[in-house]
């Protein structure tokens, strides 16, 4: 599995849920899958046909997303494409029934109008299952219903012994209900993650619909444009979509426009050249809504207040699928709020008529509310949330004010001296230092208060002239359409008293913007370099991502796709922050997968090059990794993602340099991050299957034997070890949180009985453990005096893939026990376990390029004896790229300096360059300094 996602998709490791989805799938199991947008659900049924090397049929509501959909995975190298009513290509379908097709898209109505004699067809050339996307469509309580849906069950009949996953991003209890009943699930595997997008900036604002706040809004939406970042503007009317479409275009910016009342033509035109990022802004009602499948929208904007919250969470939720900061704003006018029976037009029964109500009440309550804006939507979703996120426009309002006298005296005067002929943009930026023609004109670069306010962005300056308006020092009249700003009796009594202490409360935004900084920010800054992460991106580098941006575009548009078919935004920024000079060291960065390296790593490891020249920035910078891993990780981010850089750093000094946890703690840092934290870092590390030396673990944080079995003596009477403190609290003083995690680990990892011996244990009671993957050790011979080392694997049920509480069903019986097998390697070197990693575990030898799984029942799997002596028997062993990947698949991975030990009849550099050519052809990929067998 973890193959197919590299080589496919260029990740190297599974987001929460995804593996134990997919192993399910795999399985023949059903499943409802809810989980956020943007969370990877489509990896969960595009992944099992590349490993089973069978057809995957997806059914999906929009064409224009199954379209983008086939277009990617084109790009990836997956054979795919779609059945529907603009499919011109008639051989579609009967390459279909052949199992032509790894990935198979179809609309609902095509899927009950397609012949039994297509499915059995089908079924006979080997289908592995049928995903049911957009669920919530099934059920009359969903946002989207859709009649069809309800009818999908039917194809059972055709498709018998076929799993039946259901995938949706918003599906309330009730909806969830319906859609199991609905497509006669078969006790379905469920599986439910959160709904926190943790990268989204949430904000509301009230507005007034009138054209001087249509001309805010272009203002903001360019400056996104300036920076390369997509826009969609969601109108709840056809009119409101034209109006702003049509001042977008007046002002210069590219926009497209995509409602109900254009044609088929012009709709996927807009749609597809949106995509391309041939025009950066779509103003558009939801019938561009769901299942848009651009990663790299950095702002959705409501005009409007949304019919529900779930609309509103679906839509906003187009914004940074890639992970990257984002921003979602909604704007409303208190008229909106009138607007229900306009929604009720669409129920054709009481229920719906219900439905629609409940769910735009939810949505106005929204719009007024004053806490935390993450809170109250994940709560609609049923999700509970301990702590305020500090990521929306309520969290950032602090409820201090402040001395703004210095700046508010600047601003007075400053539209003093422009005579109040003008709205808040021409002082704003008579005190930003704007050079522009009018301004020069009127000879307001002469003004004594010129370039004086550079200090704060544009839009600090006009939230203050807002906050100054509110509390009467301007005064706001309109003339002609136009608003102008003047200077109050009450403002000019504060500029003759020489600005006497004004106190303030600044403003959300103001807030935001000045947690920012300084550079470019505007209202809901969506500029990806200038947000969160933002700081560990030099500007050269920032230089170097915009130059490489614009080649991805280029090259996207010579073969006729969309940019972020080729490489997502974020694969880019590791591009300019890495640089890598070669195709193996680009082969490595996350998001890199086959079919990339074979045709643009060319491209870009020269533009790089020469770029990087030109910018005067080194090749190579392995520093870039680490703080790039932080970068890539959204914002307040509580998923394990994967393992990030601090956390294997932290693991490789303490396993590879045998760094203390205190001097870890310490490590390169004016501020010492706590031991416990590194202890924490290191057992992640632990599961994510690094290589462990658990003997001198425990030693270091001192869980000896006895104190192992009185932690489960206490987890014993405790009756679970859900949560640690129940367990602490059982256990003396001296046993410390840190040892409790320790053990966890080790118990999870099945060390247990190599780690701590024969101690006592209650047998039953692990027979009856909650781990689903348990493992079976053997002693270890620990010869001489060398250490213990044990490398385990990442199991497919390991506890950091956190299953939901909610998911009922139970662990299969037949579940892989993996063992643990005794090796031997001498009197002087280190014992060695290797235990396979359950489903990528290059336990038996595989070409590079057959990423045929296991089998699902796959037999218990046995760790073979390796026999080392000392530090290399195979002393004077030359490397090929076979014995190279013969010892990699052995030791299920291997790192440089191993090999180089290993291949003592071959020069260091060879090593290096047969690894760099086996990287190239993805024959092995690196993942912690380690070379792993793909
Ligand atoms: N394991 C992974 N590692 C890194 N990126 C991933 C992984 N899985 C998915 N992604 C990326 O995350 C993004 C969102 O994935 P995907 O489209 O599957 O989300 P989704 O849950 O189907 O969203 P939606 O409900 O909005 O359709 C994509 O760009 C995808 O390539």
């Amino acid at each position: 599995m973890e193959a197919a996602l590299k080589t496919y998709f260029g990740y190297t490791g599974f987001r929460p849920y995804q593996r134990e989805i997919i192993q399910k799938i795999m399985e023949g199991r059903d499943g409802l899958v809810v989980m956020a947008t943007g969370s990877g659900k489509s990896m969960c049924y595009q992944i099992p046909p590349l490993v089973a090397k069978k057809t995957a049929v997806v059914v999906s509501p929009l064409l224009s997303l199954m379209q983008d959909q086939v277009m990617s995975l084109q790009q990836r190298g997956v054979k795919s494409d779609y059945l529907g009513s603009t499919q011109m290509n008639s051989s579609v379908a009967s390459e279909a029934e052949k199992g032509l097709y790894d990935v198979l898209y179809m609309t609902p109505e095509k899927a009950i109008s397609l012949p039994s004699r297509f499915w059995s067809n089908l079924q006979a050339s080997g289908i592995c299952l049928l995903a049911i996307d957009e669920a919530h469509c099934i059920s009359e309580w969903g946002h989207d219903f859709r009649p069809e849906y309800k009818q999908l069950h039917s194809l059972r009949d055709h498709l018998v012994g076929v799993p039946f996953v259901a995938l949706t991003a918003t599906a309330t209890k009730r909806v969830r209900g319906d859609i199991a009943t609905s497509l006669n699930l078969s006790s379905p595997h469920i599986a439910i993650g959160s709904f926190d997008r943790p990268n989204l900036f949430y904000g509301v604002k009230s507005m007034q619909r009138s054209m001087s706040f249509i001309s805010e809004l272009v203002k903001d939406v360019s400056d996104t444009c300036t920076v390369g970042g997509s826009t969609i503007i969601y109108c709840t009317t056809i009119r409101d979509t034209e109006q702003v479409h049509e001042a977008m275009i007046a002002a210069g910016i590219k926009a497209n426009i995509y409602h109900g009342k254009m044609g088929n033509k012009a709709r996927e035109e807009s749609h597809r050249s949106f995509v391309r990022d041939e025009v950066l802004v779509m103003v558009a009602t939801i019938a561009f809504g769901m299942g848009i499948d651009k990663p790299d929208i950095r702002s959705v904007i409501h005009y409007g207040c949304p019919k529900s919250l779930e609309s509103y969470y679906q839509e906003s939720g187009r914004c940074g699928r890639d992970g990257l900061p984002s921003v979602c704003w909604l704007y409303y006018q208190r008229g909106d709020f009138g607007k229900a029976d306009f929604y009720c037009s669409e129920a054709t029964n009481a229920t719906q008529r219900n439905a629609i109500i409940d769910s735009f009440m939810a949505a106005q309550k929204y719009c007024l509310l004053g806490t935390c804006r993450r809170k109250s939507l994940l709560q609609y979703f049923g999700e509970e949330c301990a702590t305020d996120c500090g990521n929306c426009d309520n969290c950032k309002s602090t409820k201090t004010e402040r001395d703004l006298s210095k700046e508010s005296f600047l601003l007075l005067s400053c539209i003093k001296s422009c005579g109040g002929r003008w709205g808040l943009n021409m002082p704003v930026d008579v005190l930003r230092g704007s050079r522009v023609k009018k301004l020069v004109e009127k000879n307001y670069d002469k003004l004594p208060m010129h370039a004086r306010g550079k200090d704060y962005p544009p839009n600090w300056w006009k939230a203050l002239g807002g906050l100054l308006i509110a509390h009467g020092y301007l005064k706001e009249t309109a003339n002609d359409g136009y608003r102008l700003v003047s200077v109050s009796p009450k403002g000019a009594k504060f500029l003759s008293d020489g600005g006497t202490p004004l106190f303030l409360q600044p403003t959300a935004e103001m807030i935001e913007l000045e947690d920012h900084g300084s550079s470019q920010h505007k209202e809901g800054d969506v500029n990806p370099l200038t947000t969160v992460g933002s700081e560990k991106i030099s500007e050269e580098e920032q230089k170097l991502y915009q130059m490489l941006l614009n080649i991805r575009t280029k090259l996207a548009r010579d073969i006729g796709t969309a940019p972020y078919a080729i490489c997502g935004d974020q694969t880019l920024r590791h591009f300019a922050k890495i640089r890598p000079s070669t195709g193996a060291r680009l082969a490595n960065i996350d998001g890199v997968n086959q079919h990339f390296i074979s045709r643009y790593s060319g491209i870009f490891v020269q533009s790089i090059t020469q770029l990087s020249k030109e910018l005067n920035l080194p090749l190579d910078d392995s520093s870039g990794v680490e703080e790039m891993v932080s970068v890539s990780k959204p914002a307040n981010s509580n998923l394990p993602v994967k393992l990030g850089g601090t956390r294997f750093t932290s693991w490789d000094l303490w396993q590879n340099q045998k760094y203390s946890f205190k001097k870890i703690a310490h490590f390169r840092r004016a501020v010492p991050i706590k031991e416990q934290t590194v202890i924490s870092y290191i057992l992640d590390a632990a599961r994510d299957g690094c290589e462990m030396n658990w003997n001198r673990f425990c030693e270091e944080t001192g869980l000896t034997p006895e104190v192992a079995s009185q932690i489960r003596l206490a987890i014993a009477k405790v009756g679970s070890r859900d949560k640690l403190k129940p367990v602490k609290d059982e256990l003396p003083e001296n046993v410390t949180y840190d040892m409790i995690k320790a053990f966890f680990t080790i118990d999870d990892l099945g060390m247990s009985e190599k780690a701590f011996g024969n101690i006592p244990t209650d047998g039953a009671r692990r027979a009856e453990s909650p781990n689903p993957c348990s493992h079976e050790s053997e002693a270890v011979e620990n010869g001489g005096k060398g250490d213990s080392v044990i490398v385990a694997g990442v199991c497919d049920s390991s506890p950091t893939t956190k299953r939901s509480h909610t998911d009922v069903a139970p662990a299969p019986a037949d579940e892989p026990v993996k063992k643990l097998q005794k090796t031997d390697n001498g009197s002087q070197g280190d014992s060695v376990i290797i235990a396979g990693a359950c489903d990528s575990s290059p336990s038996k030898k595989r070409s590079h390029t057959d990423v045929t799984p296991a089998p699902a029942d796959e037999p218990v799997k046995k760790l073979q004896k390796t026999e080392e002596q000392g530090t290399g028997s195979t002393s004077g062993a030359v490397a090929t790229e076979e014995a190279i990947l013969e010892l990699a698949e052995s030791r299920g991975g291997v790192s440089l300096e191993d090999a180089v030990k290993h291949f003592s009849g071959s020069k260091r550099e060879s090593v290096v360059a047969l690894l760099e050519s086996l990287q190239c052809n993805f024959a092995v990929y690196e993942k912690h300094g380690r070379f792993l067998v793909l």
